[in-house]
């Protein structure tokens, strides 16, 4: 798809549900007794593998057009799959259903494509066995195709080295089936939606500064969750309306849950003029956020606050390349372990389009303020990466052309007609 410098972006948009939201409800619905309705859930295709896999796991799902309804069978209502289950792309079905699987009287093979097939799963893989389970990575390289024999398991306090919320959750599900209480402890906290909708359902989760407990075997119960929309997923028309000089964008409905928020502290500390209208803090917190155009300067973006916004990192580059002076990201080593090595491929494309990056370690330097120009871009699979280059095209001179810019499906099936819908 070929992208040229726009003039402003003016108009209002509501984004697709959170994606990191739309799997759990399908997840704990499936684990709780009776029906659990689902609102504004995220048509992606990471979230349609989480629905194929636990269909294949003998529950029933209704994908229709207003709301999905799952008919969940309770903590012990899963069956063997009849099949192999297929996380295609997605890291947070491969990691969390595995904490499921562990505790199942039956076996499973777990798989997905070509990136999941190489992204660590030992990071689930060691905890999950410290309590009990037998997983087999069927190619010895800590990767998927993983086998998961299930077995009685047994509560651990487990100290993370990453802050990661797919660990935390993994381990957590398994708790629901231990003997005793699950204690998982993380480096800083990660996303925690997993313990607010795990309470919604009636768990009994609790937290202590960056531990969260769970208690075995609680009664499940179906309930009705409405998910908000994907900050993650809006930080691209945040970034947008920021660099796009006389740009003024309304994106409606977004989930500001803390644990999520970084990209508006960064914007923010960048000098982006963001304001939050209809702030609502029943449940998943959300915002209108009303973004303007902003004359952006560079900042050092590390420490607690990576979690927060790990997958806006793409974007936030890009609002950099556009940023007067130099931006600094650090302690963002897991960028290199997501769909692509995000650093190497934002340092190889952001400069094709000539800004001046390095890729270091554990994230990258980027001095701002050079004219782009368009580029060709090969996302590698990505679509965090295709929608960050779609929004530096709108400040390139020249023409940019994304490569493979389908695979935007992953987690933003309409984004491009919703970008579209904002040209003047
Ligand atoms: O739990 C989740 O829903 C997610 C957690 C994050 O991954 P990590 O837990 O591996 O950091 C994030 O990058 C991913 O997009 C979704
Ligand atoms: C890393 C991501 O997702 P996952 O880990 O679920 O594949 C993402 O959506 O950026």
């Amino acid at each position: 798809m070929k992208f040229h410098k726009t003039k402003e972006l003016k108009g209002e948009l509501s984004v697709p549900g959170d994606k990191s939201i739309s799997h759990r409800a399908v997840m704990f619905g499936s684990l709780a007794l009776g029906t659990t309705e689902v609102t504004n859930f995220l048509q992606g295709a990471d979230c349609l593998s989480t629905i194929d896999c636990f269909r294949r796991l003998g529950i029933e799902i209704k994908n229709g057009p207003e709301k999905i309804t799952i008919h969940g069978k309770g903590l012990d209502g899963l069956s063997a799959p009849s099949s192999i289950l297929d996380a295609g792309n997605s890291g947070t079905t491969t990691r969390l259903i595995s904490g499921i699987l562990a505790a199942q009287p039956f076996e499973s093979v777990l798989t997905g494509d070509d990136s999941i097939k190489s992204r660590p799963m030992r990071r689930i893989m060691e905890p999950l066995t410290m309590m009990g389970a037998d997983i087999v990575s069927l190619n010895g390289n800590d990767c998927a195709p993983l086998r998961i024999t299930g077995k009685k398991l047994h509560g651990i306090h487990y100290r993370s080295k990453v802050a990661s919320a797919q660990v935390k959750s993994a381990i957590l599900l398994a708790g629901l089936y231990a003997d005793t209480v699950t204690e998982v402890t993380e480096p800083v906290i990660s996303r925690n939606h997993s313990e607010i909708m795990l309470g919604t359902f009636g768990a009994k989760v609790w937290t202590k500064g960056t531990t969260a407990f769970i208690e075995p075997r609680p009664s499940l119960k179906g309930a009705k969750i409405n998910v908000p929309g994907d900050i993650s997923s809006a930080a691209y028309f945040i970034a947008a309306g920021l660099v796009v000089p006389g740009s003024d964008i309304l994106i409606k409905n977004v989930g500001i849950n803390p644990t999520r928020d970084g990209i508006l502290k960064v914007a923010k500390a960048m000098g982006g003029n963001i304001e939050l209208l209809n702030v609502n803090h029943v449940g998943e917190p959300t915002a209108d956020l009303h973004v303007t155009y902003s004359r952006l300067h560079g900042i050092t973006i590390e420490g607690d606050i990576i979690p927060t916004l790990i997958d806006e990192l793409p974007v936030i580059a890009v609002m950099a390349a556009a940023a007067q002076g130099t931006t600094v990201i650090k302690d963002a080593a897991e960028l290199k372990v997501k769909e692509s090595n995000r650093i190497d491929v934002m340092v190889e494309y952001l400069s094709s389009m000539g800004c001046c990056i390095t890729g270091t370690e554990d994230g990258m330097i980027i001095e701002g303020g050079r004219p782009l120009t368009g580029s060709i871009i090969d996302p590698h699979a990505d679509h965090r990466i295709a929608m960050s280059f779609a929004i530096a095209s709108l400040v390139a001179e020249g023409e940019t052309e994304i490569l493979n810019s389908d695979i935007v499906s992953i987690s933003y099936p309409s984004f491009y007609s919703d970008l579209r819908n904002l040209y003047g």
